[in-house]
């Protein structure tokens, strides 16, 4: 299919729920191997510094045992990137990390981190790592993402995610149009676009009409619906709905 999306799925809280009693299940590398049985077209993982859901362990596993690409999502550390040089993962995703932080809040301030990203992306490329930044999609980041030689970015959706889904609309349609003026924008610049966070059927079928989005990474509403339908049931309805937004059904 021309222009298909591909679908990234995040595990991240299945080892959230791994943790909560400190075992070994549910296994979050098992159910990697399952999305990309039930079609997922990779895998992320983001290990966070303060390793409250993916262990160093499981990122080893995943880099060790998949069977399609590995995306690790890290901070741009001396310790993620050292880690990363060593289990080469198929692409390194660079995101912003505040031990505070719920979950992830905004895209990494590449405009104001220029000097201090440069030699972590070379580092990861070195690797042999496709190297993306999480960014906003706004001219100034993307413009430094393609500055700093980053091939991929993947644009933050949360701000537009919590919009809709708050039923602000005004606020909701300036976030979509801004998520797509920035992906023609990045496209024109020659970046692979990618996006991600708070995305769920009906946002992910929504944002699919943008024809330069090449990937969505969702991971937190995928988990939560295999809940109640089960991780399959979950992703094909999901694949379906990136589909039909890209008008492929
Ligand atoms: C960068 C991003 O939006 C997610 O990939 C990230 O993993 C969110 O962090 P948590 O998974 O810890 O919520
Ligand atoms: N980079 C976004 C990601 O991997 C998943 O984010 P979410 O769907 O868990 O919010």
């Amino acid at each position: 299919m021309a222009n298909r999306l591909r679908l990234g799925v995040n595990i991240d809280h299945v080892a959230t729920v791994r943790n909560a009693r400190g075992g070994a299940l549910p296994d979050p590398v098992r159910a990697a191997h399952q999305a990309i049985a039930a079609g997922a077209d990779g895998i992320t993982a983001h290990l966070r510094e303060d390793r409250r859901h993916i262990r160093d362990v499981d990122m080893a596993r995943l880099a060790a045992e998949l069977t399609k690409p590995l995306n690790f999502e890290m901070a741009a550390t001396e310790e993620m990137i050292a880690l990363a040089e060593r289990l080469k993962p198929h692409a390194a995703c660079l995101v912003p990390e505040k031990r505070e932080e719920r979950t992830t809040e905004g895209g990494l301030d590449v405009v104001g981190q220029e000097q201090a990203l440069r030699p972590a992306i070379a580092r990861l490329k070195a690797a042999g790592c496709r190297v993306s930044l999480f960014i906003e999609a706004d001219e100034a980041p993307i413009a430094m993402a393609a500055k700093l030689g980053a091939p991929v970015i993947e644009l933050h959706t949360g701000t537009w995610c919590h919009a809709v889904a708050d039923g602000h609309t005004d606020k909701a349609q300036a976030e979509f149009a801004r998520l797509a003026k920035g992906a023609a924008y990045a496209a024109s610049l020659g970046l692979e676009v990618h996006a991600g966070h708070g995305l769920d059927y009906d946002t992910a079928r929504q944002l699919a009409a943008v024809p330069e989005f090449v990937e969505f990474n969702i991971g937190h509403f995928l988990m939560g619906e295999a809940i109640f339908v089960g991780l399959d049931a979950a992703l094909l309805r999901m694949r379906q709905a990136m589909d039909e937004g890209r008008g492929a059904v």
